[in-house]
This record gives C-alpha cells, structure tokens and sequence, in this order.
C-alpha cells in the first residue's frame, strides 16, 4: 500500500479506510479476542470479521491537473480514496465495503497561500468543486462531496508552519494545515499553551477546527474556538480577506465569525492568529463518584454556577463509567481537573460535590483508565466495526432546564430505532457552561452486514428528532457537514439562512468551495 503522508514532519502511513495510523488498528486477531472477551457476554455477534480491502480500485480521475502546479496534485488511487470521506462510523464501513463511489478525482497539497489561490482559479475554470481537506477527521460529511462535478479534496497540510510566536501579546500566527501536536510542541519552548484543542488533536488541524468551531478537550471555558480566534486570513474565489488583530472590536459584525464554522463553504481559511496562555504551574485533579446520576447532573451545575471555571468537567453516566473508566460499581463518575494554584478550587467543587451526595476517589486512577481508553477508542471502534456493530456518537448542547428530558428522549430514540431494541446508549458531558451542558451519547447496537448505513441512518434520525424536540443544538462542536443539514433548516432562522446565502454568492459566484455542506 502507497505511504499516504502524514500529519508530522515524518513519514508514517495513515489507514486510509480506518482511525489513526495504519500499524495501530487491531489486527483480525485482536479483533477476535475482543469479541470473545468482552463482546460476546452482552452483543449478539457471530464472531466474524470483515476483512481490511486490499488497495482500492478507482474510476479514473475525470480532471488532469494543470501543468504549471502538477507537482501538488495527485491522482495516487490510495490517497484518493483516503479522501473520499471523513472518519464517522458509517465512512469507516463504507471504506470497510470498498463502497468509494465519488472520490476525488485529485487530491491538491498546496504549500502556500498563493497555491490556494492558483487552484481556486484553475477549479472555477474547469468548473470543478473544491473542498477544503485539514486532517480529515469530520464526522458528518463535511469532506465528502457529494455532487455530479468533478472534483478536487484540497488537502492543506502543508501548510504547515508555526510562524511567530508573540510571547508580549501571547498570540502565535500559524498556518491552517498545522497539527495540534505540533503547534504545542512549538509553544513549549515559550513557556505557552494553546489550552485548547480538539479530542481528535492527534490528526485534526487548526484550519480544520476554525472551520468546524471546535470545541476542545478541556471541558469548560473559554472553549470555543472562536475565543482563541485574535485574527484570520482566508483566500476566497473572490479574493483575499483578512481581520484586524486587536484583543476586541466594537467595529460592526465580526469579520472572524462569519469565516468560523463556515466549514469550507466561503473560503479556505490559511492563517490564524490565535490566543495563548502561559503553561500552568500546577494541576490537580480527581473522580468522585456519585450513587445518583441526577444529583451527579446537579453538582456539576452548581460548580459551574459557583463561578468555578474547571479544565476538566467530565461526567460519566454508570455504563459510560463502567466501559471507559473500569468503574464497576454502578455509579455515574465526575472526572474533574484544575489548573493554576488549585488546590483550594478543587476543594471547592469536591464540597459541593459532597452536598451532591458525591465521593471523591483517594486517587486520580479513574481518570488515567479513561484517558486510555478515551485514546484508544476509535481504534476500538474500527474493530467494533469490522465485528459487525454500530457504533457511533452524538453530541448536543442545551440548557440545564431542558437536560433530564432530552437526556431520557435520545436514549428512548436510540433504543427504539436499534435493531431488535438492543442498544447500549451512554452519556458523558463534554462540556458544561454555567448555563447548560454538552451531553455526547455513544450508541452500540448490532448490524445487518451490508444495511450497516441504513440502519445508522434511521436511528441518527430517530436521535436528531429527539434532539430537535427537546430544544438541543444538531450539534454542539462536531459541525455540520451534509449529515446534520436537515436539522439545522429547523434550528437556523431562514432570514439568516438567506444572509449567509448572500454571503456565499458574493465570496463564491460560481458555488466552487465545498457544494452541499452548510447550505
Ligand atoms: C475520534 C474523533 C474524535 C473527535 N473529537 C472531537 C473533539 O473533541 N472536539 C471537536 O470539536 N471535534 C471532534 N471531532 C470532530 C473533528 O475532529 C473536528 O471537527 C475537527 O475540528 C476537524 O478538523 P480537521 O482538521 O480534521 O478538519 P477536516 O475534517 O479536514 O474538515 C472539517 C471541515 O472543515 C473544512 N476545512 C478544513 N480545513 C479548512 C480550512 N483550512 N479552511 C476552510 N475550511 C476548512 C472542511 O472542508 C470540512 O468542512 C472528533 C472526530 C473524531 C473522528
């Protein structure tokens, strides 16, 4: 199989089908023991493992590069097929299926702003659609084009360079292909931190998470991307736009928000300017654990209405507790972390998780257990997968009022929509903000082999609906992409849907940049 570049400066081979590195996967053998110890006792699977295709075989490409860029472009079938979708279940069990029906006819690595602007150019010349690639980790379609034309993934990670690092204004400019591994990396050195990146870090970009509005691994805020956000540079069809870097401006609409979230569809986002903090000196963390999972729910929002601001807030539902953090005694657990000179605040929150009925663990073990396993997880789902399950997440956001009954909805939904009923749904928070929280369900339940998509559709739709009725956001940091646009119409105001409409036809005459995400 070609070596399919990878995200740091050394070559290693990412799966093109799967999560992660290629050499990380479980072989069918860890696949098989994975199923006897810890499958078989409660999923009815047979045991059988669908094989890894071998290299795949693809449509010639319908688009020959331009001679004076050809160097950037490739029709490399591998690599072609690695672009061809995101990293959500059903992408992994299409690839899984050799099911690559519309991949890209090329894939571009420009180096510079000025290769963005030549393929922009070239593409709304030959009337081909371009979408915009940072590491590929979306999992709701916002890669995958799906649209007659032919077309070109433009794969920004060579944009790769950590450019100046202002330790007076505590902001770095970087360019949108770099990976979080390496913009931390390059902050060390300065005694910074960015304090802020997505759970996929490993493999997902800057560009990447500015044009999705992730959120990032620390639980609570400032967690929005778009805080971290000091000024952008975006290349459009139409020509270059960049912002103003000052700490905050009263001057109008922000330049910045309408570029954040706008997943590829207004321009291709090349340089940020983002806020950093100072490395801490100190953190402190631990699990309580809580008998009750409603009072677990109301602790965490009386610390965060206490003013508390933890970087780790995580509540684990019992079964989410039991599969991720080995906790087999029945109770929902809080992973909760402080940073900075801490030990008071954390004292704080384990008192008022005590008034919560909550007991705080002598050790910090449950979180190691859950940080590996949180780690591992999308390999373990790719063998999951291959072992014939659904399995799959959803995420949302709503205000605390609401939680308990779009709580017990979505796992009503789920259920009702899995085959046979048989669903294992969990519930972790993500996030939680003084005024609601960002609850993240994981849905396992078995399969048809080859209906795997169908069925995963039903049930995303039986879940969405749930979510929708509930007053919960489609989605709360995973974007958009094509997957959620049917909910996002009833959540979106139409006249604003028309604002951005207009916005796209003024950046974007010829509707080249990522057609059908978003809109
Ligand atoms: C296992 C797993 C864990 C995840 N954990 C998290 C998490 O903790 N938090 C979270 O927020 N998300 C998470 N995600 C979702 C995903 O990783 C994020 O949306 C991430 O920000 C995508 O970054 P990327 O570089 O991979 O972007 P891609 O997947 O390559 O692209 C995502 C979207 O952005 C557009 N885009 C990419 N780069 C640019 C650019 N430079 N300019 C303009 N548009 C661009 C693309 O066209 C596409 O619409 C997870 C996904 C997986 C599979």
């Amino acid at each position: 199989m070609a070596a399919w570049h990878s995200p740091s400066a050394a070559w290693r081979e990412r799966s093109w089908w799967g999560w992660g590195w290629a050499d990380e996967a479980l072989d069918d053998d860890a696949c098989r023991r994975l199923a006897e110890t810890a499958l078989r006792p409660w999923m009815p699977i047979d045991g059988s493992v669908l094989p890894v295709p071998y290299d795949p075989v693809l449509d010639p490409p319908r688009l020959i590069p331009p001679s004076i860029m050809e160097e950037a472009f490739t029709a490399d079938p591998v690599i072609r097929a690695a672009h061809t979708y995101g990293k959500a279940f059903r992408d992994v069990v299409r690839a899984l299926h050799g099911r690559l029906e519309n991949p890209p006819d090329l894939v571009c690595h420009p180096r510079t702003a000025h290769d963005v602007v030549a393929t922009l150019d070239w593409a709304e010349a030959v009337g081909a659609a371009v979408v915009p690639y940072g590491g590929g980790t979306s999992v709701v379609g916002g890669v995958e084009y799906r649209g007659d034309a032919p077309w070109i993934s433009l794969d920004l990670s060579r944009l790769n360079r950590v450019g100046e690092v202002d330790e007076v204004n505590h902001a770095v400019r970087v360019q949108a292909g770099v990976f979080g591994p390496a913009l931390e990396q390059a902050l060390v050195p300065h005694g910074l931190t960015l304090r802020h990146y997505p759970q996929s870090f490993e493999f997902s970009t800057v560009g990447g998470w500015l044009a999705t509005r992730s959120a990032g691994h620390y639980a609570t805020g400032p967690t929005r991307i778009d805080d971290f956000v000091e000024a952008l540079r975006v290349i459009t069809p139409q020509g270059p736009v960049e912002s103003l870097r000052v700490p905050g401006s009263g001057a109008g609409p922000s330049t910045d928000a309408l570029f954040l979230g706008s997943e590829g569809t207004l321009g291709v986002i090349v340089e940020a300017w983002l806020r950093v903090s100072r490395r801490p000196s100190d953190r402190s963390s631990t699990s309580v654990a809580f008998p009750v999972y409603g009072q677990a729910v109301a602790a965490v929002r009386a610390i965060l209405q206490a003013g508390l601001r933890p970087s780790n807030c995580r509540l684990l539902d019992p079964v989410e507790a039991m599969l991720n953090a080995g906790a087999t005694d029945g109770q929902a657990r809080l992973l909760l972390g402080f940073e900075g000179p801490t030990t008071p605040l954390l004292a704080d929150a384990v008192t008022i998780c005590a008034d919560h009925g909550g007991t705080a663990a002598t050790s910090s073990g449950d979180q190691g257990t859950w940080r590996d396993a949180f780690l591992r997880a999308p390999y373990t789902r790719d063998a999951l997968i291959r072992l014939g399950l659904i399995v799959e997440t959803v995420e949302t956001a709503c205000t605390w009022s609401r939680f308990d009954a779009l709580h017990a909805a979505v796992i009503a939904a789920a259920q009702a929509a899995a085959p046979a009923r048989v669903a294992v749904v969990t519930c972790r928070f993500t996030h939680a903000y003084p005024d609601g929280p960002a609850p993240y369900f994981t849905i396992i339940t078995p399969a048809r082999r080859g209906a795997e998509v169908a069925i995963w559709d039903e049930i995303k739709a039986a879940v969405s609906e749930a979510i929708a009725a509930n007053g919960g956001t489609i989605t709360h940091h995973h974007a958009v992409g094509r997957d959620h646009l049917p909910w996002l119409a009833e959540q979106r105001d139409p006249l604003f849907t028309d604002v951005l409409r207009a916005a796209k036809r003024t950046l974007d005459p010829r509707g080249i940049l990522n057609p059908g995400a978003l809109f």
